[in-house]
Order: structure tokens, then C-alpha cells, then sequence
């Protein structure tokens, strides 16, 4: 049957020392607004499939509503928690992203994410992973590189792009006198951090944690150090680094601090971190890919490695706040940033922000 080999090994690999590995991206075509490739730029063609608890998609969400083509793609959500794919099959245990009554796929009727990429290629050797571009017209697979879709929907779909919607319509998430500086910053925040505290929650093996948390700890220490100096992690400007790094500290203190044993908090030790990753979550189109609820469901109730009966934590954000999660964690991430005074930013952490109110 096809994609059996792969779909039985479930979605969690690690190699001989314990360490968690993440699969390449088999889809790598490109959209160019010269018609130099078969994905020509055009509204209503291409559809985003993403979950909102993933950070990969995530951050292409979130770009696309920063650079204001939100009317321009069609965002299709699968479930928050990963389902078995052939449940009709007894010898099929694979689990991964499906689509419900609630979250149907409104393009192709599908009913999983794996079925995409079979519709494509009845044989492809890949993780059925979010996000995925689809070209509506030709019925076929973009890409499925999130790093790659964010530089595409950023340089090629300027003329397309909402110009009533000020500000942003200026953003340039990877502008050429930065890109060094951007490419060196991705360099370290993608295995520390955003792949970082994945490599602790899944290792196997006490050294392959204690590398990767110790990698997770370093890179905070490092990007605080950064945004204690400037506001955005390459300077004054907005850039793809910094959304990079935001859909993962956004996700932090509720879920990987604890689900994923990273243990520490952004919010108690990262004054200047917290900022940033306030700031960024009130930018305009940012909180509506926010949806915390959906990620701490996903990652609590997919993962019976980690978590086998599924028991949901109380909110960190309840310690000082008594709304319901997930409101307790989007007022604690509403609060004032104060970073348009970076560099000389304020020392207090987060419960020391709540102080004076409780
Ligand atoms: N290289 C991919 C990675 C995406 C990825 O790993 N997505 C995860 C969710 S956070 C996924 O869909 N996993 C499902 C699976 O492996 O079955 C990208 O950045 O686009």
C-alpha cells in the first residue's frame, strides 16, 4: 500500500546517540513573479494548509498576514490533535494531521494531510507534514519548506501585497543589506532553539536532553543579550529572523518549558526576550496566529511518549492571573512592551509586570 514503509515507523525518529531528527522537505518549487517556473504569482490560487500549533507553519501564517496577503492565499486549519490516518486499517498505526466536520478540507475533501501527499505522489518517501502550499489550478504540491515559502511569499508577491495597509505594506522580511546578518542569526536560532527544544522533548537518552537543553539555555542566554542591546535580532528593523524566533518563544513558557522538559522560563529570565516576543505578538495580524489553546491540545494529546494520558497542566500564566487559559496567557502577552525604548529596556520579568496589579 502506498507510503506504508514510513507510515509505520510513526513520526518520532532518532538516531544511535538518542537524538531526535528532523526530516527534509521533499517539495521545493518555487512561486516567481517572472513566470520563470510552473507557480506564477496570482490571487485565489495558491492555499496554505497549516495547524496552528506548528510552529513551521506558524510562521508562514503569520507572514502572510504581516505582509498583508492575507486575501490573497486561502488558509486551510487541520485538527489540533493527530489522529490515526487509516484508522480502517488495523495494520496501519500511522498517526498525523487530520481534518474533522469542525476543520474540513475545504479544497480536495480529504480527510488527512497524508492523503495530499499520496493524491500527489502515491509513493513519496516523506513526513505528511505542514505546512503545504497547494496550486489550486494545477492540483499539485508547491512546497512543503516553510523557510523557503516565507522568502518566496516575501519577495514575489509585491504586487499583490495590501497597500492600504500602512506600515506593513512596507515590510521586508529579508531585505538584501541584511541578509547576511539574518542568514547568521537563522544559523543558530533554528538548531538551538526552534529545532532545539524539539531535540529535548523527543531525545531518548540523558547526554542527547543535556546537549539540547544546554543548546536551548544558550541560545535564550544569547538572544537576550542581543535584544538587551537592540530591538530586532539583526537591529532596528523587523525581519524574517525575528518571526523565526518569535512563533517559537510564543509557544515557550506555556508548552515547551514544561511538555518538552526545557524547564526554564522566557517570561522569569529573559526580560528583554519577553519584550520582543510581546511586541511581536501585537503587531498587526500576528494574534489571530496565535492560538494557544490549539497548541497546548496538539502537543499534550499527540505525543503518548511524552504525555501518555494526555493530561493538560495548569496555565504558567495562572500564576498571576485568574482567567481561564488561554485568555490568561494573551493578556500576559498584551501587556506593554516597552520596546520601542530597546536598549534600554525595562529589567522586569513577568511576574514582577503583574506586581502591582495583584
Ligand atoms: N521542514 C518543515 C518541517 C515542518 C514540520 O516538521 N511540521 C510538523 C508539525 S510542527 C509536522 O507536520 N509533523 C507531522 C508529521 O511529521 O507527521 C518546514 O519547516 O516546513
Amino acid at each position: 500500500m502506498p507510503g506504508d514503509k514510513k507510515a509505520k515507523e510513526g513520526w518520532v525518529t532518532t538516531g544511535e546517540k538518542g537524538d531526535f531528527k528532523r526530516a527534509e522537505s521533499v517539495f521545493r518549487n518555487w512561486i516567481k513573479a517572472d513566470g520563470s517556473t510552473e507557480f506564477p504569482v496570482e490571487k485565489d490560487r495558491y492555499v496554505v494548509y497549516i495547524s496552528y500549533a506548528c510552529p513551521w507553519a506558524s510562521r508562514v501564517y503569520a507572514a502572510i498576514n504581516l505582509l498583508g496577503l492575507r486575501d490573497v492565499f486561502e488558509i486551510i486549519p487541520v485538527e489540533d490533535v493527530f489522529q490515526r490516518t487509516r484508522p480502517d486499517d488495523p495494520d496501519d498505526e500511522h498517526k498525523g494531521w487530520v481534518f474533522s466536520e469542525r476543520r474540513p478540507d475545504t479544497l480536495l475533501g480529504t480527510s488527512t494531510i497524508r492523503e495530499i501527499y499520496e493524491l500527489q505522489d502515491p509513493d513519496v518517501e516523506t513526513r505528511y507534514t505542514v505546512p503545504i502550499v497547494f496550486d489550486k489550478k494545477q492540483k499539485r504540491i508547491v512546497s512543503n519548506e516553510s523557510a523557503e515559502i516565507l522568502r518566496m511569499i516575501n519577495s514575489e508577491f509585491g504586487s499583490l501585497r495590501d497597500k492600504d495597509s500602512g506600515p506593513l505594506a512596507e515590510i521586508d522580511l529579508y531585505p538584501e543589506d541584511l541578509r547576511e546578518a539574518i542568514d547568521e542569526v537563522n544559523a543558530w536560532v533554528y538548531p538551538q532553539l526552534n529545532n532545539g527544544v524539539y531535540r529535548c522533548g523527543f531525545a531518548v537518552k540523558q547526554e542527547a536532553y543535556d546537549e539540547a537543553v544546554s543548546d536551548v539555555w544558550d541560545a535564550l542566554d544569547k538572544a537576550e543579550a542581543i535584544l538587551a542591546r537592540q530591538r530586532y535580532m539583526t537591529g532596528d528593523r523587523f525581519t524574517e529572523a525575528d518571526l523565526r524566533l518569535f512563533v517559537t518563544c510564543i509557544r515557550y513558557d506555556e508548552i515547551y518549558a514544561e511538555h518538552f522538559k526545557c524547564t526554564r522560563r522566557i517570561a522569569d529570565t529573559c526580560p528583554n526576550l519577553w519584550g520582543f516576543t510581546r511586541e511581536i505578538y501585537q503587531m498587526p495580524g500576528i494574534k489571530e496566529t496565535v492560538v494557544l489553546d490549539a497548541c497546548s491540545n496538539h502537543y499534550r494529546k499527540s505525543h503518548p511518549t511524552i504525555n501518555p494520558h494526555g493530561i493538560i497542566p495548569i496555565s504558567y500564566f495562572r500564576i498571576k492571573s485568574s482567567k481561564p487559559f488561554p485568555e490568561c496567557a494573551y493578556e500576559a502577552f498584551s501587556a506593554p512592551h516597552g520596546r520601542d525604548k530597546a536598549g534600554r529596556a525595562s529589567k522586569s520579568g513577568f511576574r514582577a509586570m503583574f506586581s502591582s496589579s495583584h
